[in-house]
C-alpha cells in the first residue's frame, strides 16, 4: 500500500491557538475538520467591517503549479463577488507553505447537521413553521446561485450554518475552486446520502441534483433522520437510485410532504427548480408570513432603538438640569430670606413640568417616526407593484391571523419552543438587522416574480459551464483512499480493506446488497460506520476500474465518472 499524506502530521502548530496566519489572521481555535479541510476560528486584524471573527479553511495540496493558482484565484474572485444574505461570505483565498486556505465569514450558531442530532436525545420535532423557514431561506440562497449559472453540489445538513438564528449555505466555495485545478481535490465528498440518482446512473450534474439534495435536506429537518441511508454502499445507492421516497412524520402537512415527492423525484426534468418550489402556492403563502412578521419585527426594533435612543439623550439632559438645579439653589439658598425661598422652589416645579413635557414631547416624536418609516416602506412596497401591492392591504389584524396560523401548525409532536430570530424578543443588532432587510427584500422579490419571468437559466447542466468536473477514476480512487487513511489511520485502513476486500460476499463488501450491519469484526477496529462506507466506496471504484460490466449486474448501470 503506498503511504499517504497525514494532513494533521505536518504544519499543525503553523495553526496552533494565537498563531498568526498570512500576517492577518490569528487563530483563536480549531472548529473541526472534515473531509478534506481542517478548519480554525481566526481573527483577522484588517477587517474592514466590524465583523473581526472569521473562518479559515485549511486545506494541504501539496505544491501548487503557477497556472493551478491562477485557476483558483480566479474561481476565488467569482466567489467573493456573492452577496446574499442566505450564502456564507467567501473573503478570499491563498496559499500559506503547502495549504491552499480560504476565508469565509464565521457562523457562530454552527451547521445544521449538529442542531438535528442535538435534537435525536429529545424525541422532538422541529416544528413544521421552523422546517419552513429554513426550507424558504436555503431556497432563497440556492436561488441565488442557480441564477448565476453556480452548482453547489455539495449540499447536505452539514454544509448549512446559522447565524444570528437565520440560514447560510457555505462550502460550495471549496470543491469549485479545486475541482478545476488540482489533480486529487475532488468533487467527492465522502458523504454519498444527498447525491441523486441521476450522479450513478449517467455523467450528468445540473441545477436539479442540487435539487435532489435539498429534498433530502428538507426530509432531515423534518425527520430528523437521512432521507436515504444504509451502512452498505452498494445498498444505499440502491435505494437512491431505486428505492421508494421515504415521506415526512405524520405531523407534517401533506402539502409540504408533496413538495419533498417532487424534490425527490427519480426523473431529474419532473423536479422543481429553486423559483418553481418557491412559486409554489403553498411555500408562496409562507413566504408572505415571513415577509409580514420579518416586517413586523424590523418595525418593533425600530421602534425600541428610536425609543431608546431618544431616552438616553433626554435622560443625559435630564441629570445634567438636576445637577446644575441643585448647585443653583445651594448657592441661592444660603442668603434668602423665606418668600424668596418659596419663590425659588416654585420656579424650580415649573421647570421640571416643562421638562417633563419635553420627555413627552418626543416620546410622541419617536411614536411617529416608527408609524412614518412603517407607512413608507409599506407605500414603497406597493410602488414595486405586483403581488406587493396586497402587503399593502393587509393590517396589522390579518398579520395577527398569519402568526396565529403559524402557531397552530405546530401540533403535540413538534418542539414549541421558538429556535428562530423571528421569536427574539431582543433588540437586534445592527448586522442582524441589515440580514434581516436583505431577507426581507428577497422574500419580497419572490412575492413580485411572475411564474413566467423565472429562472431560464435555472437548467444549466454542469457541462454548460467553463468547468471541468470530469476526474478519472484513477484520481477518485487516490483521493479516496487518502481520505481513509486519514479517518482511520493507516493500520486500521489496512485491515479493514484486507478485511472486506478478502471475502466481499460474505463482508459487506462492495458487491453485497444484502447485508446493511456492520460486521462484529468491523466494529472493534472502526466506531463511525461511515469509514466502513468509505473502503466499500474504494473497494467498488477499484472493482470498477478492472471489471466496469459487473457493475451492471449488481443492479447500479453505468456508474457515472462525475461524482
Ligand atoms: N463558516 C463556518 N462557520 C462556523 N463553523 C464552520 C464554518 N465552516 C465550517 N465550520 C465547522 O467546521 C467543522 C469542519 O467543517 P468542514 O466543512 O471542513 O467539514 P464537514 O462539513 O464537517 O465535512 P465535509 O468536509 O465532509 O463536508 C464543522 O464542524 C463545521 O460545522
Amino acid at each position: 500500500m503506498e503511504s499517504l499524506l497525514n494532513p494533521e502530521s505536518n504544519l499543525t502548530s503553523l495553526f496552533s491557538p494565537g498563531a498568526s496566519v498570512a500576517g492577518r489572521y490569528t487563530v483563536q481555535r480549531k472548529l473541526g475538520s472534515g473531509s478534506f479541510a481542517t478548519v480554525y476560528l481566526v481573527l483577522d486584524s484588517k477587517s474592514k467591517s466590524d465583523e473581526d471573527r472569521k473562518v479559515l479553511k485549511r486545506i494541504l495540496v501539496g505544491e501548487l503549479k503557477g497556472d493551478e493558482t491562477v485557476s483558483s484565484a480566479k474561481e476565488a474572485q467569482l466567489l467573493s463577488s456573492l452577496e446574499h444574505p442566505a450564502i456564507v461570505h467567501f473573503y478570499c483565498s491563498f496559499v500559506e507553505l503547502d495549504s491552499f486556505c480560504i476565508a469565509t465569514e464565521y457562523c457562530e450558531g454552527g451547521d445544521l447537521d449538529n442542531r438535528i442530532r442535538d435534537r435525536w436525545g429529545t424525541g422532538r420535532l422541529f416544528s413544521e413553521r421552523q422546517v419552513l423557514e429554513w426550507l424558504i431561506q436555503i431556497l432563497l440562497g440556492v436561488q441565488y446561485l442557480h441564477e448565476r449559472l453556480i452548482l453547489h453540489r455539495d449540499l447536505k445538513t452539514k454544509n448549512i450554518f446559522l447565524k444570528n438564528g437565520m440560514i447560510k449555505i457555505g462550502d460550495f466555495g471549496v470543491s469549485r475552486i479545486l475541482s478545476g485545478s488540482l489533480d486529487y481535490a475532488t468533487t467527492f465528498t465522502g458523504t454519498p446520502h444527498y447525491m441523486s440518482p441521476e450522479i450513478f446512473t449517467c455523467s450528468s450534474y445540473d441545477t436539479k441534483s442540487d435539487i435532489w439534495s435539498l429534498g433530502c435536506v428538507l426530509y432531515e429537518m423534518g425527520a430528523l433522520t437521512r432521507a436515504f441511508d444504509n451502512q452498505s454502499w452498494v445498498k444505499l445507492v440502491h435505494q437512491i437510485v431505486q428505492g421508494p421516497s421515504p415521506t415526512l412524520p405524520d405531523c407534517f402537512s401533506s402539502e409540504l410532504n408533496a413538495i419533498l415527492q417532487r424534490m425527490l423525484d427519480k426523473d431529474p426534468t419532473k423536479r422543481p427548480s429553486a423559483t418553481e418550489t418557491l412559486k409554489t402556492p403553498f411555500i408562496e403563502e409562507n413566504v408572505k408570513s415571513l415577509a409580514f412578521q420579518l416586517e413586523d419585527l424590523l418595525d418593533r426594533d425600530l421602534g425600541k432603538s428610536c425609543v431608546s435612543e431618544e431616552s438616553a439623550q433626554i435622560a443625559a439632559a435630564l441629570e445634567q438640569k438636576v445637577h446644575l438645579d441643585s448647585l443653583r439653589a445651594a448657592a441661592q439658598a444660603q442668603g434668602l430670606d423665606p418668600r424668596e425661598r418659596r419663590r425659588l422652589r416654585q420656579d424650580q416645579r415649573a421647570e421640571r413640568s416643562k421638562v417633563q413635557k419635553a420627555v413627552d414631547q418626543l416620546y410622541q416624536q419617536s411614536q411617529k417616526k416608527v408609524l412614518k418609516s412603517r407607512r413608507s416602506r409599506k407605500a414603497q412596497a406597493s410602488d414595486e407593484g405586483g403581488e406587493l401591492g396586497s402587503l399593502d392591504e393587509v393590517d396589522q389584524g390579518s398579520l395577527q391571523q398569519t402568526s396565529e396560523d403559524w402557531d397552530s401548525e405546530g401540533g403535540s409532536d413538534f418542539d414549541e419552543l421558538e429556535e428562530t430570530v423571528m421569536g427574539s424578543m431582543l433588540a437586534l443588532s445592527v448586522e442582524q438587522s441589515c440580514t434581516l432587510h436583505a431577507y426581507q427584500n428577497c422574500l419580497l422579490g419572490i412575492l413580485q416574480t411572475s411564474t413566467t419571468d423565472e429562472d431560464q437559466c435555472d437548467t444549466l447542466t454542469e457541462a454548460s459551464q467553463d468547468v471541468n468536473m470530469t476526474m478519472s477514476i484513477e484520481s477518485k480512487i487516490k483521493h479516496l483512499q487518502q481520505m481513509c487513511v486519514e479517518q482511520l489511520g493507516d493500520d486500521v485502513f489496512q485491515q479493514v480493506y484486507s478485511y472486506l476486500n478478502s471475502a466481499p460476499q460474505q463482508h459487506g463488501g462492495p458487491s453485497d446488497c444484502e447485508n446493511d450491519l456492520v460486521p462484529e469484526q468491523l466494529q472493534t477496529w472502526v466506531q463511525d460506520p461511515q469509514h466502513c462506507l468509505m473502503v466499500q466506496q474504494l473497494l467498488f471504484l477499484k472493482e470498477q476500474l478492472r471489471e466496469p460490466s459487473d457493475l451492471k449486474q449488481a443492479g447500479i448501470g453505468t456508474l457515472g465518472t462525475d461524482w
